[in-house]
């Protein structure tokens, strides 16, 4: 883990340009997040987001977070074969079968993404336990939406709360500059991770608004 601040962490998910990566690095970032995923209008090819990760300084990095969508191995090593990653983010249906092959073919730890909606959910963290390495607790899509993640939904944070979660875990789903300190207050999360809450518009990220987040999610007492 980056750092040693007993602070909550924060990744900035689904980085396409460089103003927002250099905001991201600047407001000290611990993880950034790429999206290989063509239908989504964050998605940047391999090759674009080496370039971007390239920008980062000498001093302090952000770790690069690939987040896939019910990839192929095929898919995954064109991926990495452009630009390493230090953590797979699943965010499609991946089983725990999936999770523990991809992090035995590829060696590196894997970040489960699990929509949530109840405390029926919540039982899946058991099953995937064994097979990841993290979790990444979201929202589940809203009915009619395009892609598995980043719609700007959250969910009921209070499911979590005095929730012992078997990892290290983010919290995502629906977080702004505004929620952000009360969903770590509520749920006691160690990091979080917010896409569509840092853009002017879909797919388009404000880095006043990233440098906001990241000063905001800091300063929250867990
Ligand atoms: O962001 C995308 O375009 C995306 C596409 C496909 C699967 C997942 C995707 N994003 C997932 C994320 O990690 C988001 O940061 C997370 O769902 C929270 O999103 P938001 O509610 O927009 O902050």
């Amino acid at each position: 883990m980056p750092g040693s601040q007993n602070r909550p962490q924060v990744k900035i998910c689904g980085i396409n340009d460089g103003e927002a990566f250099d905001a991201a690095c600047r407001a000290g970032a611990e993880y950034v997040g790429f999206v290989f995923y063509p239908p989504s209008p964050r998605s940047v090819v391999p090759e674009h987001a080496a370039a971007l990760a390239a920008r980062a300084g000498t001093g302090r990095r952000p770790l690069n977070v690939g987040l896939l969508v019910d990839a192929s191995d095929d898919e995954i090593a064109t991926v990495l074969e452009g630009m390493p990653l230090s953590l797979l983010q699943l965010h499609g249906q991946e089983s725990p079968e999936r999770c523990a092959a991809i992090r035995t073919r590829f060696g590196l730890p894997v970040m489960k993404a699990l929509g949530i909606a109840s405390q029926a959910d919540l039982a899946l963290l058991d099953r995937y336990a064994g097979a990841v390495d993290r979790f990444l607790l979201d929202a589940k899509p809203p009915a009619g939406a395009s892609l598995p993640g980043g719609n700007a939904s959250s969910f009921d944070w209070s499911l979590l709360t005095g929730r012992t979660i078997p990892h290290p875990w983010m919290l995502a789903g629906g977080l702004t500059t505004v929620n952000v300190a009360s969903a770590i207050r509520t749920t006691g999360a160690p990091a979080v991770d917010v896409s569509s809450g840092v853009e002017r518009m879909r797919g388009v990220k404000d880095p006043v608004l990233v440098s906001a987040f990241i000063a905001a999610a800091h300063a929250a007492r867990m």
